[in-house]
């Protein structure tokens, strides 16, 4: 199994650490793009069969394994084939959902997201949106989905401003993804969930690795180089695609898309055993 090339001394260190104490390490990975390889139908996403092996591997390894995932938590357990995997727990919905050993904690939905699903037709309509355009319901946030457009770019374009403005109407965010724009509470994001999932071990961790692939990622890849502020050695992991470089700049290491996430957690685990 071939270990992963690290680009950087911090990344080199952060893994270095991981191995000299995994007990006390918290490891944190994004489900979509990263675990799962992006498909044109958000229902047909399913992890990369590799993963959820590697991540039962590891589990007991390590101090916490966790994914942080824009999916309802429930859904990315059951996408990722993780339900028997013990000690996992999946933050979902940007870490508004906690699941772990079968038990999900979620709050009440905003009263904006039963009003921006009702507007949302209209501004469908008026941005001109082609039909290929998809909205997925997630309950607590609604992601309009261009992937299946012809052109699936400049379909998203001409939504930015009216789904901006409607999420001002209705008291929402936006969080921009792959060909996704979703409409989503605000004041959570993967950062806050790392580290109050962090905060709340109630010790700093021996070291800290996140693997992402998209925008929404940035904020824990935030949080893991505040943790390297605070002496925490960490890893920052990108799943590389063409279609989102932002992630690629700041990693230590870049893999080839989930395949190569797997091929890193089977690296891992396999070092530690
Ligand atoms: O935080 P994540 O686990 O990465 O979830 C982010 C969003 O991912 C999903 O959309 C993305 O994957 C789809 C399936 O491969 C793809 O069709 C879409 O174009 C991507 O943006 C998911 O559907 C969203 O709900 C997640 O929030």
């Amino acid at each position: 199994m071939n270990s992963p090339h690290v680009a950087t001394a911090a990344g080199s260190g952060g893994l270095d650490a991981i191995r000299e104490n995994p007990a006390g390490a918290v490891l944190g990975f994004d489900f979509d793009g990263t675990l799962a390889p992006i498909v044109a139908d958000p229902a047909s996403a399913r992890a990369h069969p590799g993963a959820a092996p590697a991540l039962a591997r590891l589990a007991p390894l390590v101090g916490a394994l966790l994914i942080v995932t824009g999916r309802p938590a429930a859904v990315a357990v059951e996408y990722g084939g993780f339900d028997g995997i013990d000690g996992l727990v999946v933050l979902g919905q940007y870490g508004l959902e906690r699941w772990e050993s079968g038990v999900l904690t979620e709050p009440e939905p905003l009263p904006g997201v039963a009003e921006a699903r009702a507007k949302l037709p209209g501004v469908l309509a008026a941005a001109g949106a082609p039909p290929e355009t998809f909205v997925e319901d997630k309950g607590q946030a609604l992601a309009v989905h261009t992937r299946r457009c012809a052109e699936p770019e400049v379909a998203l374009e001409r939504l930015r401003s009216l789904i901006a403005a409607l999420a001002e109407r209705t008291g929402l965010a936006v969080e921009p993804g792959r060909l996704v724009l979703e409409l989503r509470p605000p004041g959570m994001d993967k950062g806050k969930a790392l580290r109050s999932f962090i905060d709340d071990r109630g010790a700093l961790p021996s070291a800290v690795l996140f693997a992402g692939d998209d925008l929404g990622d940035l904020a824990a890849f935030d949080a893991v180089e505040s943790l390297r502020a605070r002496g925490v050695p960490g890893v920052l992991v990108c799943s590389g695609s063409a279609e989102v470089t932002a992630l690629a700049e700041r990693a230590d290491v870049v893999v080839d898309g989930p395949a190569g996430v797997v091929s890193l957690l089977d690296a891992l685990a396999e070092s530690l055993s």
